[in-house]
């Protein structure tokens, strides 16, 4: 069937003659929150964050309680993750385009079929709550009539369209598509993409006094241990704050990837380490877990005090000093053993956690980015101490942002000699290290045959020591 404009006409014609639906119909604020939100990721690049924030959200979901919130991000997960195949569906089942301008319809259709194909809401249901919220949009009550029967078709169709999209999966943004396949090569893109699909597991890195324990606290946990030392809890949510450990610093929650960086400065004790940009403070964790006094420096104050509480739990704030301040003002007058410098970056290697990011990220973005990250690289290489060692990484999947920053600083600074990273130092990611000796994290990484507890976050890391 295709929802020809006849029946359109029809609809509404129908629709006239039938009063718009109570605000307050349950359910409804919550799905006009999604789709409002969403709304503001496709169209005005608002990150998912800061929209969901439980403080400072959007708010329409501020207004919702604590059950409906998790609706509303649940939905607004599954609808970004597959928006290229919830797009497609949309231009499928319509036989001409939607009008151009018409995106609260959109997003109504969009989080209906959402809900439909993917997640544990009744079809009647899903589909009753988007023909209300279609009914008092001023802009798209015209079209509900539309919204019923293609929402209704999904429902029916619903296996053919799993299968067609397990088949030939359409991505979404294109241009972040055509980025992957183009740095990574085809088969790699397929894999990053079709983790990028899956929600992310939830890792733990054990304190070091721990670590003799590794397969007792996995047993404990539930969790798998991985060859590079994080555990991976077998689901990707629950309240991690009620796990064994929790309570007493035992762990903190990081993805597997995101604990390689600071590991390359190998053993810390009685060293001074500087975090160029610290918050919320996985790495300075690892850091002074290893035996440094660390300073602790980000220029945001706020996301500083979540380090703080953070370095509290686990009984390490003592060996760390945070200062809140721009990177480019801080100039001690004295050199640190390790520098860590885990810059600003697009994010793209969160997708996985994260996929309003390629949304509302654009290639520009990533060479201004990259333009940063290199005068902070610069920056931070003034505050090494002869003989130490500088590490430079972000979340990045471009090598816009990563090899490329590190290939410039190397032809920039004869003072620092690039330390390769040994595969020694890394297991289980071992083909993650490029020729240079820089090491390239993809979610095509760590594939330990169960799609659901493989991969991990795409993160870029590269050593330097300063030449003494
Ligand atoms: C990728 S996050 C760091 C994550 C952190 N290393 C961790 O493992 O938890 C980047 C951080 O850089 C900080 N930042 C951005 N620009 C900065 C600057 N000019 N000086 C210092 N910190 C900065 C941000 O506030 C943000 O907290």
């Amino acid at each position: 069937m295709s929802v020809s404009a006849d029946k359109r006409r029809k609809g509404q014609r129908r629709k006239s003659s039938v009063a718009a639906p109570p605000a307050d119909k349950p359910g409804l604020a919550a799905r006009q929150a999604a789709h409002r939100i969403l709304g503001a990721i496709l169209d005005a690049r608002s990150s998912m964050d800061g929209l969901t924030d439980e403080v400072h959200g959007h708010p329409q979901y501020l207004a919702l309680e604590p059950r409906d919130r998790a609706l509303v991000r649940a939905i607004l997960l599954t609808s970004l993750r597959h928006y290229g195949n919830l797009d497609a569906t949309l231009a499928r089942f319509t036989d001409k385009p939607l009008p151009s301008g018409a995106t609260g319809l959109r997003n109504i259709l969009v989080v209906g079929l959402a809900q439909i194909l993917f997640l544990d809401v009744p079809d009647h249901s899903a589909v009753d709550l988007a023909v209300a919220a279609a009914r008092i949009d001023p802009r798209a009550r015209r079209f509900a009539a539309l919204v019923n029967a293609l929402l209704r078709r999904a429902g029916r169709e619903k296996e053919d369209l799993l299968a067609r999209f397990a088949e030939k999966p359409v991505r979404a943004p294109r241009w972040f598509a055509d980025r992957l396949e183009e740095i990574h090569g085809a088969e790699v893109a397929a894999v990053i993409d079709a983790r990028h699909r899956t929600e992310a597991p939830i890792d733990l890195t054990l304190r070091a006094s721990e670590r003799s324990d590794a397969s007792g606290w996995a047993e404990r946990l539930g969790a798998i241990l991985l060859p590079t030392g994080s555990l991976r809890l077998a689901g990707s949510s629950c309240d991690v704050a009620a796990l064994p450990g929790y309570e007493d610093g035992a762990w903190w929650v990081q993805d597997a990837s995101a604990a390689v960086p600071a590991r390359l400065f190998g053993d810390l004790a009685g060293k001074a380490a500087l975090d160029c940009c610290a918050a919320p403070g996985g790495k300075t964790a690892q850091l002074a877990d290893a035996g440094a006094r660390v300073t602790a420096l980000d220029l945001s104050a706020n996301r500083l005090k979540r380090l703080a509480g953070n370095l509290d739990r686990l009984g390490l704030a003592d060996r760390c000093e945070t200062i809140a301040t721009d990177l480019f003002r801080f100039a001690p007058g004295q050199g640190f053993d390790a520098v860590l410098l885990d810059a600003p970056c697009s994010s793209t290697g969160t997708v996985r956690r994260h996929p309003d990011v390629p949304f509302t990220k654009r290639p520009e973005d990533i060479r201004k980015l990259a333009d940063l990250q290199a005068r902070m690289l610069d920056h931070a290489a003034t505050l090494v101490a002869p003989g130490g060692l500088l590490v430079f990484s972000n979340c990045s999947l471009d090598p816009l942002e990563g090899e490329e920053v590190a290939r410039r600083f190397s032809a920039a600074h004869a003072g620092f000699e690039p330390v390769p990273v040994r595969a020694e130092e890394v297991p289980g990611l071992e083909d993650a290290i490029t020729a240079e000796g820089y090491l390239r994290l993809t979610p095509a990484c760590l594939d330990l045959g169960d799609p659901a507890v493989s991969g991990a976050d795409g993160f870029f890391a590269a050593r330097f020591r300063r030449c003494p």
